[in-house]
């Protein structure tokens, strides 16, 4: 499904822009707060929807996925100051040809045992043609926002992509992805290639459809051991940053900011924070915020990193945690360089009356200083 792009003067201006103002670590006035995967199962508006449509038909109906997109930021205005497209990072592997199911967590039913099956893989992908659906999603939702707040777009970093391919799903020993890697190093190096450029074609459009900034997850970064991370995914990410900016250049696209989520990879910050090309690095809740600041240097921004389980802790516990956690950032009437969100995606049965407490914490906290 081939996409008409707008031209990007067609989008309402942008009304709250703290969001990419912290990325590119300028002093706010507060710090801009979203919250990953901020659509999803705790809303009950969500779940309304899923009771009729199925994980990934709503992902590949724009209508569904620009009024997922919009119930968070309906339901706390004035709190959120970003909007992430709905859609699953498992949407590359399905344009390469795989099939992956949700049932409740994702299965493929024929992952890749060995390297010989990489043939069953497209030769060719055409990411306009097999995630048009998204692009679609993308422009429906900037002009739905009215400008209210930044839409951010994502994809999954090739590492978590290849695991997920090789596993077939979740998995506690990570056997089938561990021996590839150090059974089969190179045809490891080769494939993880192959989905990074695939990654590179799926971001560059998704600016061109209307993305204000782009997050890659590498939500399986902490399976590697620090040497084998700068083996087998940084390499991968450099090459998205490099890529990226590269092709949006080129084709005069706006140079929007990059976030890069390595969870588990905090060994890595100083090191990613000083040549991985990205704007912002997000921070799982295993790391202190005053340590992750003091390894980046302020080289990059910084986002995160609330424990999301503090959100059953109530109240109380959230506005404590919210206050340690501004201190930490070095806030002081004002943050700079800090976008607050939780260390990993929000989970079910999470009360979204908490959620809106969590919003109005970081509000009143980043604004003022944690002192106060
Ligand atoms: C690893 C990963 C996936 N998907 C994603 C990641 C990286 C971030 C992370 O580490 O959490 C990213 C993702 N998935 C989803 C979004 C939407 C945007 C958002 O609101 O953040 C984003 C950004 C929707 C979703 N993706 C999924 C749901 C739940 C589906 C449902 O039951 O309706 C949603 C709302 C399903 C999904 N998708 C995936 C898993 C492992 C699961 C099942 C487990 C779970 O639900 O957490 C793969």
């Amino acid at each position: 499904m081939p996409h008409e792009y707008p031209s990007l003067n067609d989008f309402p201006p942008l009304k709250n822009d703290l969001l990419l103002r912290a990325a590119r670590g300028e002093k706010t006035e507060r710090a801009p707060v979203w919250i990953m995967r901020q659509a999803g199962r705790y809303l009950p508006e969500y779940r309304e929807v899923s009771k009729s449509h199925e994980f990934f038909e709503i992902c590949r109906t724009p209508d569904l996925a620009t009024e997922i997109t919009l119930q968070p930021i309906r339901r706390y205005t004035g709190l959120l100051d970003a909007s992430i497209i709905f859609s699953d990072i498992l949407v590359i592997p399905q344009a390469m040809g795989m099939e992956v199911l949700m049932n409740p967590g994702p299965s493929f039913p024929d992952p890749l045992n060995t390297p010989a099956d990489v043939e069953k893989l497209h030769k060719v992908v055409d990411v306009e043609e097999r995630l048009g659906y998204v692009y679609k999603a993308i422009t429906q939702t900037r002009m739905a926002l009215a400008g209210e707040v930044p839409l951010i777009g994502f994809c999954g970093a090739p590492w978590t992509l290849f695991l997920y391919m090789i596993e077939g799903g979740g998995s506690k020993t990570f056997q089938k992805v561990k021996t590839w890697i150090f059974k089969y190093p190179e045809e490891s190096k080769a494939l993880l290639l192959r989905i990074a450029n695939v990654c590179v074609d799926f971001l560059v459009g998704q600016v061109k459809a209307g993305a204000q900034l782009l997050q890659v997850f590498d939500s399986n970064a902490g399976e590697l051991s620090p040497h084998d991370f700068d083996h087998f995914s940084r390499p991968t990410l450099v090459h998205i940053s490099t890529n990226v900016r590269k092709r949006l250049a080129a084709e005069k696209l706006p140079s929007v900011p990059l976030t890069l989520f390595a969870k588990g990879a905090n060994y890595a910050l100083a090191s990613l924070a000083e040549s991985a090309g990205y704007d912002t690095l997000g921070l799982d809740w295993l790391v202190d915020p005053a340590e992750a600041r003091r390894l980046v240097k302020g080289k990059v921004a910084l986002q995160g990193n609330m424990d999301p389980g503090v959100l059953y802790g109530g109240r109380d516990a959230i506005e404590g945690t919210v206050k340690r956690i501004c201190a930490g950032f070095g806030v002081d009437g004002g943050s700079q360089g800090w976008i607050a969100n939780l260390g990993h995606g929000i989970r079910p049965f999470v009360d979204p009356e908490d959620t809106m407490w969590f919003l109005q914490c970081v509000h009143k906290y980043s604004a003022q200083g944690s002192n106060a």
